[in-house]
């Protein structure tokens, strides 16, 4: 219940006032419907139904002056009344339902923005933990869930609230036959536990079985061509078989659960009222107008009753969502990124972070697992000079992109520290420095969207010429030309209409575009031809005491023309300096991984 508490207090916290408002009307409905039932006690007497005196039902006397009134009188002003009080009531009614949606869906995107908003505040480390398909499905299936149960919650209060009213006019006509009936229902209630626990169960395994169903799928669509190349589909197809039989048994064991739980209510009802119109006529000595009363109100009870067991039995099954929901925010304010505040926007309107000397790495310990004897950067030191080009090499695994993430703020160092101009970089300076960063890895991402919308989406306020200068430096600029509806032209999920080189080129136009003061490019050039890299190459150079570059690469063409070369292995830099000088070393790594000096890949 803790975490439907927690969200309850989101709701309070976000509807405010009118989520009482809303519970004061219901109340009022309640009272005026219960006015509603009362009114046909004069109905019944006026029209000689049943003989029932005014004087039989506590606080009805003073209608007992339509006794006295010719008949069609009497009827009119009791059906007029009738209509009036049903009226003002389906009025008050629509108004809160109405009122309720609003609140609802609001509430699904304050949720949505809220979890969203703590996702992108969440350090790096918490996204290389997670599997993407389960945040994917925490912000679709869960969250739906979750709105849904809370959306429940507030049906489930203004049912109590309801019933509450109803209890306590029944209360008023005759409290001990009313105490006796809720005896009943709170026997029964307890007797019913089972259901809500069982419905708790099913609802953990629905939970899990649609993380499994997203991870699975994602996968597959991922890796559709391999699935395709290697002739998998037999059993992928096997394995969305086996699921389907498992959510089948799921859907059919929470069936059940529901419809025992009603079956249970029902044959207890019939019970009940055996024994209630047994105990009213021999024990209590109801009189029969009062007894159609109770009958009614009761009669009206009763599904309210078992309308708050079934609304409890679906909250109890979206609980485990409330939970993985609850858990998944407080693990992101956990990990929140350092100098990002909570109540924070993105700090798009931060400055760049000004550079003047160098960027630089000092004695920097760092392991991805903190329980591994192993460190994946062992006491590493370098210096990135600004407005030089620095290449950092090394064999695979060597460490190059962990020293990137390092450099980006992304992971933090067990020990040492990152500098900016020989001072510390402070935890709040971190996006500023990432604000005056273009960094580029080998695999990057494009929108499914237009290649004007994909350059747009690093800077807004760009330019057609601008957009056209960058895609010249990226040498994107012919085969964007050549295609048919140019810069409108959309390139496909992940770009996949274009190659791998020419979305390289497009990634490295969108980078230009945002003006950095430092650009990185992890393996960015590393799928295109010679031509187009020399291009590259050559736009680098004119960009050459302008810019902070970053390379780093496996072929010797991409860094040939790099000031300065640090080359890290298994964690270490064991060497830094000029490329011909390190290139010239005798017995260095340096000179192993170029080879015979040839321009080949390293
Ligand atoms: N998220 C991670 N969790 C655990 N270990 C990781 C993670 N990322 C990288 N590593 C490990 O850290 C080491 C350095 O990886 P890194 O990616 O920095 O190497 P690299 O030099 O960039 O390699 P490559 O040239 O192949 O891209 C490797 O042993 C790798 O297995």
């Amino acid at each position: 219940m803790k975490q439907l508490f927690y969200f309850a207090g989101q709701l309070h916290r976000y509807s405010g006032k009118i989520l009482y408002f809303n519970l004061i009307g219901m109340l009022f409905i309640g009272l005026l419907d219960g006015a509603a039932v009362l009114l046909l006690l004069p109905l019944i007497s006026v029209i000689g139904i049943i003989p029932a005196s005014t004087a039989s039902i506590p606080g009805t006397g003073f209608l007992s002056f339509l006794q006295e009134m010719p008949l069609s009188q009497s009827l009119a002003m009791i059906l007029c009344f009738y209509v009036a009080l049903v009226a003002a009531q389906s009025l008050l009614q629509r108004n809160l339902s109405l009122r309720e949606v609003r609140i609802h869906t609001g509430f699904i995107n304050h949720v949505r923005l809220e979890t969203y908003r703590l996702l992108l505040q969440a350090n790096w480390t918490f996204f290389v933990r997670k599997r993407k398909s389960d945040l994917i499905n925490a912000l679709t299936g869960e969250l739906g869930r979750v709105t849904n149960g809370a959306f429940l919650f507030l049906q489930m209060i203004a049912s109590i609230t309801f019933t509450l009213i109803q209890i306590g006019l029944a209360l008023w006509l005759s409290w001990p036959l009313t105490l006796f009936i809720l005896g009943c229902g709170l026997l029964i209630g307890w007797l019913s536990r089972r259901y809500i626990r069982k419905s708790k169960q099913l609802g953990a395994v629905t939970v899990e079985l649609a993380q499994s169903y997203l991870a699975g799928i994602t996968d597959h669509f991922n890796g559709m061509k391999e699935i395709k190349s290697n002739s998998l589909e037999g059993s992928r197809y096997r394995w969305l078989q086996d699921w389907s039989v498992k959510i089948e048994r799921e859907r059919y064991e929470y069936s059940k659960v529901r419809n025992n739980s009603q079956l249970f209510y029902k044959w207890a009802s019939a019970l009940l009222i055996a024994v209630f119109i047994f105990a009213a006529v021999t024990l209590f000595d109801t009189q029969g107008g009062q007894m159609l009363l109770i009958t009614l109100l009761f009669a009206r009870l009763w599904p309210r009753f078992t309308g708050i067991q079934s609304n409890l039995e679906q909250l109890a099954s979206s609980i485990p969502a409330f939970r993985a929901l609850m858990e998944l925010q407080l693990e992101c304010k956990a990990e929140r990124e350092r100098g990002v505040r909570g109540e924070e926007t993105f700090g798009e309107k931060l400055l760049p972070l000004p550079m003047n000397e160098a960027l630089e790495l000092k004695e920097i310990f760092f392991r991805y697992d903190r329980n591994s004897p192993d460190y994946t950067l062992h006491d590493v030191s370098l210096r990135i000079p600004v407005n030089g080009m620095t290449a950092i090499v090394g064999k695979s695994g060597a460490g190059k992109s962990t020293i990137v993430d390092m450099l980006l703020g992304l992971i933090e160092p067990e020990r040492g520290v990152v500098a900016v101009d020989g001072k510390l970089l402070q935890p709040e300076q971190v996006t500023r420095l990432r604000r005056s960063i273009s960094y580029v890895p080998q695999d990057s991402f494009l929108y499914h969207a237009s290649i004007r919308d994909n350059l747009l989406s690093i800077d807004p306020d760009a330019t057609e010429e601008q957009m056209w200068e960058a895609m010249e430096f990226s040498s994107a600029i012919e085969f964007v030309r050549g295609l048919p509806q140019g810069l409108d032209t959309v390139i496909g999920d992940r770009g996949v209409l274009l190659s791998g080189g020419e979305r390289q080129r497009l990634v490295l136009a969108r980078a230009i575009l945002r003006g950095p003061s430092i650009l990185i490019l992890d393996e960015a050039t590393s799928a295109l031809d010679s031509l187009n890299e020399s291009k590259i190459q050559s736009a680098l150079e004119r960009l050459r005491g302008k810019l902070t570059i970053i390379v780093i690469a496996h072929r010797y063409t991409t860094i040939q023309n790099a000031d300065h070369v640090i080359v890290v292995d298994d964690g270490r830099v064991v060497q830094a300096g000029e490329f011909k000088t390190l290139a010239e070393e005798q017995g260095g790594m340096f000179r192993s991984l170029l080879g015979s000096k040839q321009p080949v890949a390293m």
